[in-house]
C-alpha cells in the first residue's frame, strides 16, 4: 500500500451500528445484571436538534445512573432520543441477524466517575455508555405518547420545551437480557467512545406514533420546512470485535 493511501486510509476499528449475528455472539458468564435507576425528577426538557429530538436530563448529580453489566463504575444519564426510518420497514440502527426494526431508542450516559464533563468523556474509549432498545410495531406505547403529545411544541429545529416527571425506566423492556460490544457514536463525529448495551427484547410502538416522529422539521422556523423522515446510520464493519451476551 502506497504511503499516500496508508496516510488517507482512516483506521476506525470500532464504528456503530452493526449487525448482531447471533450465531457469532459469545455468552459471557462474567457479565453481571445491569443496575439501572432513573429518577423521573431528572427529566428537564424536550429539544429538536435538527436530526432528531432529545429528552434531556439533569446530569449534575448521580440521581439517574446505569452501572454493573459490562461497565466499570457508574455512568450518569444525560439524554435519550430515537432513530427511525422513512417507512416502518426500517429505521433501527442495530440490526439482528439481518432484521431491521422500525426504530431504536438510545439512552446516553457518560462516565462521570472518571471524567469531569460529558464533552471530555466523549474523548475516551470508556467515556460513554448507550443503552439501545429496539422498537417493533405493536400496541400504542403510552410513555412514547407522552413525548408525542409535546412534539408540537418543538416542531422546528432548535425549539425546546419543558418536559418533566418523565419515567424513562417504564420504557425499558421487562426482560433484561442484553448484548454488549465496544463501538461509537452513530452521528458525526462518530467518536469511538461508546460501550453499547442492546436489549434482546424489543418494546412496542404503533405506526401512527412513528408517523409523528417523521412530521418533525429538520429546518428552523426561518427556513422553508423540511421533515426528519429518517435518521438512522447504515451498519458498519464489525472488524475484529466480538459481541458478548449476558444470556445463553
Ligand atoms: C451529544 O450527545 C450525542 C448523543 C448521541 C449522538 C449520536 O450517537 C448516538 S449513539 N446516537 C446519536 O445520534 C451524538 O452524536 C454526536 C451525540
Ligand atoms: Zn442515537
Amino acid at each position: 500500500m502506497g504511503a499516500s493511501t496508508s496516510r488517507h486510509r482512516q483506521c476506525r476499528p470500532r464504528q456503530s451500528p452493526i449487525n448482531i449475528y447471533t450465531k457469532k455472539v459469545r455468552y459471557d458468564s462474567s457479565l453481571k445484571p445491569l443496575y439501572i435507576y432513573y429518577d423521573p425528577k431528572s427529566s428537564q426538557r424536550l429539544v429538536n436538534v435538527g436530526h432528531c429530538f432529545n429528552v434531556e436530563f439533569e446530569d449534575t448529580n448521580d440521581k439517574s445512573v446505569v452501572s454493573d453489566g459490562p461497565l466499570v463504575g457508574y455512568y450518569r444519564l444525560r439524554q435519550c432520543h430515537f432513530h427511525w426510518g422513512a417507512s416502518d420497514k426500517d429505521g433501527s440502527e442495530h440490526v439482528i441477524d439481518g432484521l431491521e426494526y422500525p426504530a431504536e431508542l438510545h439512552i446516553v450516559h457518560w462516565n462521570a466517575q472518571k471524567y469531569p464533563t460529558f464533552d471530555e468523556a466523549l474523548e475516551h474509549p470508556d467515556g460513554v455508555a448507550v443503552i439501545g432498545v429496539l422498537l417493533k410495531i405493536g400496541e400504542t406505547n403510552p410513555l412514547i405518547q407522552s413525548i408525542i403529545d409535546s412534539l408540537d411544541q418543538v416542531k422546528e429545529k432548535n425549539k425546546e420545551c419543558p418536559f418533566t416527571q418523565f419515567d424513562l425506566s417504564s420504557l425499558l423492556p421487562n426482560d433484561r437480557n442484553y448484548w454488549t460490544y465496544q463501538g461509537s457514536l452513530t452521528t458525526t463525529p462518530y467518536l469511538e467512545c461508546v460501550t453499547w448495551i442492546i436489549f434482546q427484547e424489543a418494546i412496542p410502538i404503533d405506526s401512527d406514533q412513528l408517523q409523528h416522529f417523521r412530521s418533525l422539521h429538520c429546518t428552523s422556523e426561518a427556513e422553508d420546512p423540511a421533515f426528519i423522515l429518517e435518521n438512522h446510520r447504515a451498519i458498519q464493519p464489525i472488524e475484529a470485535r466480538v459481541v458478548r451476551s449476558s444470556f445463553k
